[in-house]
């Protein structure tokens, strides 16, 4: 029998995509990397190194890389998305004609689309025309450098197609990737995008100078209005509290590695915006998204005060004094 060999175009060559692409590489899949410029390309194509971001990283053989849309995406089965999440919907709208009819999009993508208030996967959805049960989503505590270093890790693949889903999981199960599958796009989704707040605000407290009990008591807390955020908007509380949800909080909370937390450990220190930013070289979601995830919250009456505190404190509406006594004085209320 003719076996099909299962191919998978990755858009684009950062962190998160260079780790996926290596992951569904060693799961056996066929990858093209699709790179925006022609030297990133020829490095990961003559090196098999990805100089930029892992450098100390051989990657696998199978994994080739381009910067031409078309040649990436002829013949894929699944269409990998890990760009900036407010870059989605120019960029999707020019490689989408080339997006052949069978191929399964699976986002990697942790925000909200700001003016819109859409998901990524939603975005997917309303540019490319593709019906939500081809479109995918992968989240997880999945920092990018400890994957590439082999470490242990578990993701959630979540589509409305359970079928999709297991296609997806079998193109990247590796002996340090476990993936599970699940359907609750949306809690998936809003756990990847809010805890990139919540990684903010812990690092913020972090910069301060503040211990574990108030970082514990964000990340409590965190959970909570994700949770609030994401049943009010159909997911299952389930998801929040797995790997999507909890897990990836806990991990982003947590970690050095955390491009949310150290920008809010930047501004902790008291940097301002400007040069937090100066001093941040890759994609920082929360920052992006906080706005958009206030304004979901207004539409869905939800209570919100980390994510409020931390949108003001990113337009250095406050201090980070009058952030932090703002959250403490609060009314009492019961543990919700
Ligand atoms: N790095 C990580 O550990 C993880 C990241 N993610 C998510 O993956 C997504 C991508 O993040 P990273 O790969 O970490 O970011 P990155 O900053 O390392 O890479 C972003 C990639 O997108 C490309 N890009 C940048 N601006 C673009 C634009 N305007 N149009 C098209 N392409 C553009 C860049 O060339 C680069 O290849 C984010 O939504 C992030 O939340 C999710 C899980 C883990
Ligand atoms: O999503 C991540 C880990 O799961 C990466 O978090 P940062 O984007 O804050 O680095």
């Amino acid at each position: 029998m003719n076996q099909h060999h299962v191919r998978a175009a990755v858009f684009s060559a950062g962190s998160w995509g260079t780790a996926v692409g290596k992951i569904m590489a060693d799961a056996g899949t066929s990858v093209i990397m699709h790179a925006r410029r022609g030297e990133i390309a020829d490095t990961i194509n003559t090196t098999h190194r990805n100089p930029g971001y892992f450098p100390d990283v051989e990657l696998p053989h199978t994994l080739t890389a381009t910067t031409d849309p078309a040649a990436a995406l002829d013949g894929a089965d699944f269409l990998v998305l890990s760009i900036p999440a407010q870059s989605l919907r120019t960029s999707l709208a020019a490689w989408a004609p080339h997006i052949g009819p069978d191929t399964v999009i699976v986002s990697l993508m942790k925000g909200i689309e700001i003016g819109s208030g859409l998901r990524a996967s939603q975005v997917i959805t309303e540019v490319t025309g593709i019906p939500a049960y081809r479109v995918a989503v992968l989240s997880g505590p999945n920092l990018a450098g400890e994957i590439m270093a082999g470490q242990p890790a578990a993701a959630t693949i979540a589509c409305p197609d359970e079928d999709a889903a297991h296609r997806v999981q079998r193109a990247c199960h590796t002996p340090y990737l476990r993936p599970y599958t699940s359907t609750d796009v949306t809690g998936c989704e809003l756990g990847g995008a809010v805890k990139n707040v919540i990684a903010l605000a812990v690092g913020i407290a972090d910069g301060m100078g503040m211990g574990h009990n108030s970082q514990a008591m964000l990340i409590t807390r965190g959970l909570a209005e994700t949770t609030r955020l994401a049943t009010a908007m159909g997911a299952h509380p389930a998801t929040l509290a797995g790997l999507a949800g909890l897990g990836d909080l806990v991990a982003t909370c947590s970690s050095p590695l955390s491009r949310n937390r150290t920008f809010g450990t930047h501004l902790g220190h008291g940097m301002t915006m400007a040069e937090a930013t100066a001093a941040t070289r890759q994609t920082t979601e929360g920052v992006k998204s906080a706005e958009a995830i206030l304004a979901l919250a207004a539409a869905h009456d939800v209570e919100m005060p980390i994510t409020e505190i931390v949108s003001e404190l990113l337009r250095e509406k406050v201090t980070l004094d009058q952030a932090a006594s703002a959250l403490m004085q609060r009314p009492p209320k019961p543990e919700r």
